[in-house]
């Protein structure tokens, strides 16, 4: 409906809000219009807006706007409005100390000012601007905003006017309200999510990303006719460094591997995931066979290099891994599945072997 209809059907019908049951029929018919609004999904800048140009479609105000405050309730940081006249811009942030709404914010009530002439608060944004109503925007004990109309009339805002104001400041709370909860719980789910997919100990990717990355990087290499290898890397005496230094030291090791795992995933543009335990996987796009075993043994070196005492390990005084490896070409046909199977057997072929050591 455009402002015209609007105008027609209320001069028509309701008398715009004022005594009598016509009156209440428009309030009535206002309201629901705002709370259908208000239940929209949505974010809170689009609800907001449609809340107010319905209200200006449907009521003869200059201005009508809503007034927003900052999380701490401190200062305004935002409105948004509809209307027939335009307002001069404020200052962002607009503190509470300042003009009607800043009093209205103060205060915690409706503020009626029947002359903008004759009040020391009231900020002049438009010339035509005669009367304002001013209605706090509160949720339970939360304030979020102020409710701010302004009209070219100075009778405007009867008793039945402020009280349909005062009912429309309501509705616009509890659409707030709960786009505000929506956000938190959309921000709240990403991080659940995120948390969903990294390893507690090290932060790199768990085991569930891991078989999500090795799915989609096997659907996207092959048609593109690319190899990829997978690399397992298994800690050497492990229970034993445990026993010897203490789980702590342990821990510390794995998230030192982890990182060394990460750089080079991150090298090839890849994921470097904990497959579990003592055990970590590494996915190498792009990767073939001829590059499969620098690629091992570069990260069996750079472990060792990091030089993490294991007093316990028959091999060396210092923490080593062994790597298993497996390839897939693009014509490969094998699901992941398959490949970490085949990574698998040659990690513990590495172990048979000697352990620090790699097998393709
Ligand atoms: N500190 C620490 N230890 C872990 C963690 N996860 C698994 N482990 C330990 O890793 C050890 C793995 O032991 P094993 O599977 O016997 O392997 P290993 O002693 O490394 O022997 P090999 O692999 O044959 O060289 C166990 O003692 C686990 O408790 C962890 O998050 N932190």
């Amino acid at each position: 409906m455009g402002r015209e209809d609007a105008m027609g059907e209320r001069d028509a019908g309701a008398g715009a809000g004022h005594a009598g049951t016509g009156g209440r029929a428009s309030l009535q018919r206002i309201l629901a219009r705002v709370s259908r609004e208000a239940l929209q999904d949505g974010a809170l800048d689009g609800v907001m807006q449609r809340i107010v140009d319905v209200v200006a479609a449907e009521l003869p105000v200059a201005v009508v706007s809503i007034i927003l405050l900052d999380e701490a309730g401190e200062a305004f940081v935002q409105e948004v409005s509809a209307g027939t006249i335009d307002l001069s811009p404020m200052t962002w942030p607009w503190p509470l100390s300042v003009g009607a709404a800043g009093r209205c914010a103060r205060l915690g009530e409706p503020q009626l000012i029947m002359d903008v002439d004759t009040d020391t608060d009231y900020l002049a944004g438009n010339h035509e601007v005669r009367s304002e109503y001013l209605v706090p925007i509160r949720h339970r004990m939360r304030l979020h905003g102020v409710l701010n109309v302004e009209s070219a009339d100075s009778a405007f805002f009867d008793d039945d006017m402020r009280e349909a104001f005062d009912a429309i400041a309501d509705q616009i709370a509890g659409a707030i309200h709960f786009a505000r909860i929506a956000a938190a719980l959309e921000v709240a789910n990403a991080r659940l999510q995120q948390m969903s997919m990294v390893d507690g100990l090290t932060g790199i990717a768990n085991r569930r990303a891991f078989d999500q990355a090795l799915d989609a990087m096997l659907r996207r290499l092959r048609p593109a006719g690319q190899s990829m290898v997978l690399l397992l890397a298994d800690a050497d005496y492990f229970k034993a460094l445990n026993d010897a230094l203490g789980h702590l030291h342990g821990d510390e090791c794995l998230r030192a591997i982890a990182g060394v795992c990460a750089a080079a995933a991150a090298d090839a543009n890849g994921l470097a995931a904990r497959f579990g335990g003592e055990e970590f996987a590494v996915l190498l796009p792009g990767h073939d066979a001829g590059q499969a075993w620098h690629a091992a043994e570069s990260l069996r070196t750079r472990i060792e290099a990091l030089a993490l005492p294991n007093p316990a390990s028959s091999l060396a005084q210092v923490v080593t891994v062994s790597v298993g490896g497996a390839v897939s070409g693009p014509d490969d046909t094998r699901e992941a599945k398959a490949l970490i199977d085949v990574a698998d057997r040659a990690l513990y072929v590495a172990k048979a072997s000697g352990r620090n050591r790699v097998q393709i």
